[in-house]
């Protein structure tokens, strides 16, 4: 877009918003659907006279002179995708002259669209409405026309986003404790992402700040979650990651949150099976694979189950088993985001609010029922998984390490193992019985069972499958050491090692025989007991994702 040498900036111009899907599908990528000259606020440098456009696909904001004077150096000119909005507030200040409030809309990115890396980073762009004659009222309505159009374009990119409903008007006045208070928090306002800009921007965005501000309506994602946290997850960092990275973004996006920290290993199954959850849109578990399970577990004995469980779920990979997490990202084509910023990312894909339904499956062992969404191993795998939790300081390098050590102790056990394949009719006859000494057995219901371990890589999010892999006894330790060097590459390409066995499953049985037990570990925590069925349920689980 070119400066314009027209004097008139058609200021009062409001179009009507965007109404009919068929007629966004028409339109080409670069036709603009509305357009206004606004004075934007940002956090690192004055207020700019910026003509704001919306394509849609884009937000454009470049710099206009009034004067319509063409000058040599290039105008500022930014370009954010629409689906890199996370927040969307309308914001009236107070003013002691004139008395009626003025009207703000206040936008917030997550985005890499203002770096050369891929990281995304938060900015924030603030319009100031003073488009209409009619003051207070028509600039809250342009404030509206401007939002309901951004809504309706993020809702026909994303269908699956969930309890989201439509801005009709903007009465409802909530608390000062808004958007704009969180904008002077140190630290939280540097476009940049770097400590270099951050003093420099608080002070600014505390002069715009001077007034009495009140959010008017937050837009589009707001949700009121129940959120657990585990404080103990991932080297004990977890409260504060919540605190300083995640709560944070939560508040950008608008979401209502009630936290719960854990206080013992149990908690979050035992406040969510008796919690009042009729009030939240969804549940967050801030914390690792276990935490999860906590609150699969919590919602299966409840006695309003069946509905409860129907509640969408997030996860915000603060553990140092973050394979559900990473399994999302890697459904939707985010593995590089979760790779560059895991915390971030999953608490962006929460913020996001799409759901996907995801497998999972009924354990019983010995009897005793529960849920597993993950992997359910047993031998060589989860030897290595459990028994190197004395190396938990050193992160996930200690598999590698403790590889090594179960390599120099190879150990085999007796067991029978029984399997339904995927394919199969599901009669009894089909049911594949092997009584055999075995190296591993594992399974899992999703792609990945840790932040770098691919282990199905065709897996989807409810494909109703779990992926069985079978170290059998013909398994050396060379072939191990090639198994466990091609899963720890991450590639995926550990099951076509051989004599391993892959077979996509509906249910599987591993009855111990054994005296030395190897060891039991049902979504990566260890469990004991001799026989262990594992079925894939009818019903999905529902977890938050970007799309
Ligand atoms: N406050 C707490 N104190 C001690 N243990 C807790 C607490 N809250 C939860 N736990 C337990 O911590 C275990 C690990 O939790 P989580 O999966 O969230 O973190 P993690 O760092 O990924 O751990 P792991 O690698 O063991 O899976 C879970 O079994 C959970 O029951």
């Amino acid at each position: 877009m070119s400066k314009s040498s027209d004097p008139d900036p058609k200021v009062d111009k409001v179009p009507t918003p965007i109404v009919d899907e068929s007629e966004v599908e028409k339109l080409a990528e670069e036709d603009i659907l509305r357009e206004g000259i606004f004075t934007v606020h940002y956090p690192v440098c004055k207020p700019l006279l910026c003509e704001v456009s919306l394509t849609p696909t884009e937000l454009i904001f470049e710099e206009y002179d009034e004067s319509g004077y063409e000058s040599d150096c290039d105008a500022l000119q930014e370009r954010f995708p629409l689906e890199d909005i996370y927040g969307l507030h309308v914001v009236e200040r107070q003013n002691e002259e004139p008395s009626l409030p003025s009207v703000y809309l206040c936008i917030i990115f997550y985005t890499s669209a203002l770096e050369s890396d891929d990281n995304r980073k938060r900015a924030s762009r603030i319009l100031e409405i003073s488009q209409s004659k009619e003051l207070y009222l028509g600039n809250l309505e342009v404030a509206k026309d401007w939002s309901l159009d951004l809504e309706h374009l993020l809702k026909l990119k994303y269908p699956n986003l969930h309890n989201t409903p439509t801005v009709k008007s903007l009465p409802n006045r909530q608390s000062i404790e808004d958007i704009f208070n969180s904008l002077k928090t140190n630290g939280r306002v540097s476009d940049a992402g770097n400590g270099n800009t951050t003093q420099e921007a608080s002070k600014i965005d505390l002069d715009f700040c001077s007034g009495t501000f009140s959010l008017v309506q937050s837009i589009l994602f707001r949700r009121q979650l129940l959120v657990i946290v585990n404080p103990v997850s991932g080297q004990g960092k977890g409260e504060n990651l919540y605190k300083d990275q995640i709560s944070p973004v939560f508040e950008d996006c608008g979401i209502s949150v009630n936290v719960i920290t854990t206080e013992y290993s149990g908690h979050a199954a035992k406040f969510i099976s008796a919690a009042d959850l009729k009030k939240f849109d969804g549940i967050v578990a801030v914390g690792g694979d276990g935490l999860v399970n906590e609150v699969v577990n919590g919602l299966r004995t409840r006695s309003d189950s069946q509905q409860a469980l129907h509640l969408p779920l997030g996860v915000v990979a603060t553990g140092s088993g973050n394979g559900l997490a990473r399994s999302i990202a890697s459904y939707y084509g985010e593995s590089q985001g979760y790779r560059n910023n895991p915390v971030l990312y999953s608490a962006l894909a929460v913020a996001r609010g799409c759901v996907s339904p995801v497998n999972l499956a009924e354990v019983s062992l010995d009897g005793r029922t529960s849920f597993s969404f993950l992997s359910v191993g047993w031998g060589l795998l989860s030897d290595i998984d459990i028994e190197s939790e004395v190396l938990r300081a050193v992160g996930e390098v200690r598999f590698v390490i403790w590889s090594f050590v179960r390599l120099a102790k190879f150990r085999r056990y007796n067991a029978e193992l029984s399997y339904i394949p995927n394919d199969a009719s599901g009669s009894i006859n089909s049911r594949v019985i092997i009584n055999d000494e075995f190296v591993s057995v594992y399974s899992t219901c999703q792609s990945h069972i840790g932040s770098d371990m691919l282990f199905a890589k065709d897996a989807k999010p409810f494909d109703n499958t779990l992926h069985l892999t079978i170290l059998p006894s013909s398994t050396g330790r060379f072939a191990a050491a090639n198994f466990l060097f091609k899963l720890l590459r991450g590639y995926g390409q550990h099951t076509e090692v051989d004599p391993v066995k892959y077979v996509k499953v509906k249910e599987f049985t591993i009855r111990c025989k054994d005296k030395i037990q190897g060891t039991l570990t049902v979504d990566g925590e260890q469990v004991t007991g001799e026989e262990i069925t594992v079925k894939l349920c009818d019903t999905p689980l529902y977890m938050y994702c970007m799309e």
